[in-house]
């Protein structure tokens, strides 16, 4: 006999329930999202359940994996433990090639079709030095990883001494973490070192988070809470905005259903999210949440396209409950 939920799953699952039906109703995602954020109370009780789910009843495994300890073995094994430099000397044999096959290659047009192309370069022929990304671009064994982390409600990643973590949500749960909502925040032009900017008034609130600043951005559990695919998409857009070239953006959504069940929804989210500038470097299914990692590639990244994908992506990332609201085959 399956057990009762937590009644803390009822909070998060009766919000993001009603978020959806608000949506699908009215259909203006900002009418419906500017009304949710103003309700202080709900985000209250929100952020409460949240944080003793994710620290008392269940912790971050949900029954499975570790989402915070992923994220860090995930960004350990890119920036320390060699994966990027692996992934970087594939780039370097792939330029090679395609400076050695040049004829076999055109450039991308928008009004020529890609189905016969094998590598199209999405902007320049060549991969120019400062892209190359040699070691000096790399991160150094001892500089610390600068990783914001979005919808972080009680900053799960404040204990590990080699990220220097910003921690936003739109409802913090504690003291380490800033207020900020990350559909509507500003980018501010690329500064070196300072970091987001705060509210005169308010030097808990981020006003503005800086363009190429952040090595990681981390999405656990954030997207299925937005209830507009396209609102969703943007944020994919956001954060391609604050990384620096070759950062990873993590995606950790939740999908208690087998790993086949919805696995070409989740090849749309990759084209769509590469479409906007990443590459898929990870990918695992776990019992109930799909784990990704996408690096920001640089902008003249030369693309493979062989296999035919869909060029009219439609800038929206689905979750299964765009379609079944009554099915909530999700652990959240
Ligand atoms: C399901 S919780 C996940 C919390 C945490 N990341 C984890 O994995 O345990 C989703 C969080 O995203 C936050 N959130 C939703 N939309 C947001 C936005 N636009 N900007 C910042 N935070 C947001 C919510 O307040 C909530 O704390």
């Amino acid at each position: 006999m399956a057990l009762d939920p937590p009644p803390q799953v009822k909070v998060i699952r009766s919000t993001h329930k009603r978020l959806r039906d608000e949506f699908s109703e009215c259909k203006d995602f900002s009418k419906v999202w500017k009304k949710h954020c103003s309700d202080n109370q709900g985000l209250k009780e929100y952020s409460k359940a949240m944080y003793e789910l994710a620290t008392d009843v269940w912790g971050t495994k949900c029954d499975g994996k570790d989402r915070t300890t992923w994220c860090k073995d995930t960004v350990k094994e890119y920036f320390h433990k060699g994966k990027l430099e692996e992934i970087l000397e594939k780039d370097k044999r792939r330029q090679e090639y395609y400076e050695q096959n040049k004829d076999n290659f055109f450039i991308k047009n928008p009004n020529e079709s890609t189905k016969t192309a094998s590598f199209v370069p999405k902007i320049n022929e060549k991969i120019p030095t400062q892209n190359a990304q040699t070691a000096s671009n790399l991160r150094k064994i001892d500089e610390k990883v600068r990783l914001l982390d979005v919808g972080s409600c009680y900053n799960p990643f404040h204990e590990i001494e080699d990220f220097e973590t910003t921690a936003v949500d739109i409802t913090p749960a504690n003291k380490q973490v800033y207020q900020c909502d990350f559909l509507t925040v500003d980018i501010s032009a690329e500064n070196q070192s300072n970091g987001p900017d705060f509210d005169v008034e308010n030097a808990r609130k981020v006003t503005a988070l800086p363009k190429n600043h952040f090595n990681v951005v981390v999405f656990s559990l954030l997207l299925s809470y937005i209830p507009c695919p396209h609102a969703r998409f943007q944020m994919c857009e956001k954060a391609h905005k604050v990384l620096t070239t070759n950062g990873l953006l993590l995606i950790i959504t939740p999908d208690s259903s087998h790993q086949n069940k919805h696995a070409s929804n989740m090849k749309k989210w990759k084209a769509e999210i590469e479409d906007i500038g990443f590459c898929r470097v990870k990918y695992e299914k776990d019992k109930h949440l799909h784990l990704i990692a996408f690096r920001k590639i640089p902008s003249n990244f030369i693309i493979d396209k062989r296999s035919g994908q869909n060029t009219k992506l439609e800038k929206l990332l689905n979750i299964p409950q765009d379609f079944n609201n009554t099915v909530d085959n999700t652990c959240l």
